[in-house]
């Protein structure tokens, strides 16, 4: 449905997410450009559950606003290529949710690798931790990596979604600063003598590879220009 302002959507854009800091980095990166309401839900909750509660919780805390909307939900977690993850990430949720949703994946790539961890990173992580990660390049001189982020936005179910990638070079150290998201304490980006952990979060969002990457999000929706028919059920 083409209208004069861009593309009318059947109603807003959810952010799907489990992930509490990708969601608040998210919320402090788009700040007004893209106008959004968030909830975070218990990740273990199943997905229908989560989207039942988010919509009698909305209806209290956000009711005031309408346009776009970023929730904490989950998908499974994906195999393959960075772009087809995030891509069949949309698809997924754009199906639960039955609408517009925005998805994100993201990868940390060590280039002796050749790009591995890449989008395994959360496991590796989980399993082997900050010092597992830098036991992996202790064969290696070399300990470059880079940060990817890969937005998908699909506009419905049966939509074909749209990536967008942000990337960060930089390389993997000893773990440096506080440890409260990821693998921030091992990643130092290029031109910096501090990892991702010791920045202030606002240096991090100014060159990180999810703030690159949502700028193309946000000049996408400038560009689109869509409009949302309000939710019936909100
Ligand atoms: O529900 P989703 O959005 O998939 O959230 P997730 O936590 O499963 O996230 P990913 O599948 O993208 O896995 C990426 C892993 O990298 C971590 N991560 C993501 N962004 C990061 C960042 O900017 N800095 C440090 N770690 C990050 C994240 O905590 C995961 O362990
Ligand atoms: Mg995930």
């Amino acid at each position: 449905m083409a209208a004069a302002s861009g593309l009318v959507l059947s109603r807003p854009v959810t952010f799907v997410t489990g992930n509490a800091k990708k969601l608040e980095e998210v919320r402090t990166i788009l700040g007004q450009s893209i106008p959004f309401h968030s909830l975070k839900l218990d990740r273990n909750l199943s997905l229908s559950l989560s989207l039942s509660l988010y919509n009698s919780l909305f209806v209290t805390v956000f009711a005031s606003i309408s346009k776009s909307f970023l929730y904490l939900i989950t998908v499974p977690e994906l195999q393959g290529e960075p772009e087809d993850i995030s891509k069949e990430k949309a698809r997924l949720a754009a199906n639960e949710v039955n609408g517009p949703v925005l998805v994100e994946d993201t990868c940390l790539c060590f280039n002796a690798l050749k790009g591995l961890p890449g989008p395994y990173i959360k496991w590796f992580l989980q399993k082997i931790g900050h010092e597992g990660l830098n036991n992996l390049l202790m064969a290696y001189e070399d300990k470059s990596a880079y940060a990817l982020c890969v937005f998908s936005l699909a506009l419905g179910p049966n939509m074909e979604p749209v990536t967008f990638l942000g990337k960060t070079p930089g390389k993997i150290v000893p773990p440096r600063g506080p440890n409260d998201f990821g693998w921030d304490p091992i990643f130092q980006p290029d031109g910096y003598e501090q990892t991702y952990a010791e920045m202030p979060k606002e240096e991090k969002n100014k060159i990180s590879h999810r703030s690159k990457a949502l700028a193309q999000v946000k000049s996408h929706f400038s560009e689109a220009r869509y409009t949302f028919q309000k939710d019936a059920s909100i």
